[in-house]
């Protein structure tokens, strides 16, 4: 249920994952940035510590087990800035069936929508979603917009 890719990292644009949770370890050299009330955080590398992002999917939806929280959590947009202070290096797990052909649908779990709060998002399989990660590449627009109905 999870993809294990990440390598060396030289930089990486401002994003989402677009899965339901990453965990991520980073070496000593840092780099890791969360974007908050438009300013740019450093995510200091700490010894042993682990980094949770959450995903546009985990953020949009909820599957009968995990969540579909309807924006109540929101996928935190990040990036790595690449410096010369050494070789960097993070491992990062991505939770989500990402291409996989499963027919499951996620979508705004009933529990968080009402009258008050509808759901925001379509439902969509994480293939779908994944698919149109993929596609549309790091422009730095959400691709949640594709799904959201209100
Ligand atoms: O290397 C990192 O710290 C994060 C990499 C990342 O954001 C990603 O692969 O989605
Ligand atoms: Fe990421």
């Amino acid at each position: 249920m999870f993809n294990l890719v990440r390598l060396v990292t030289l930089g990486v644009t401002k994003h989402t994952d677009d899965g339901f949770l990453t965990v991520l370890l980073q070496n000593q050299i840092g780099g890791q940035q969360i974007l908050h009330h438009d300013h740019w955080i450093d995510v200091p590398p700490l010894s042993g510590a682990l980094i949770v992002n959450i995903g546009d999917l985990l953020q949009a939806s909820i599957a009968n087990l995990y969540l579909i929280t309807n924006d109540r959590f929101k996928s935190v947009e990040h990036r790595v800035l690449s410096n010369h202070n050494g070789p960097r290096v993070s491992v990062a797990c991505f939770f989500s069936t990402s291409l996989m052909p499963f027919t499951k649908l996620y979508g705004p779990i009933r529990e968080l929508v009402s009258e008050d709060n509808p759901p925001k998002y379509r439902e969509t399989t994480a293939q779908d979603y994944v698919s149109h990660s993929f596609s549309k590449g790091l422009d730095g627009e959400s691709r949640l917009l594709k799904f959201r109905l209100i």
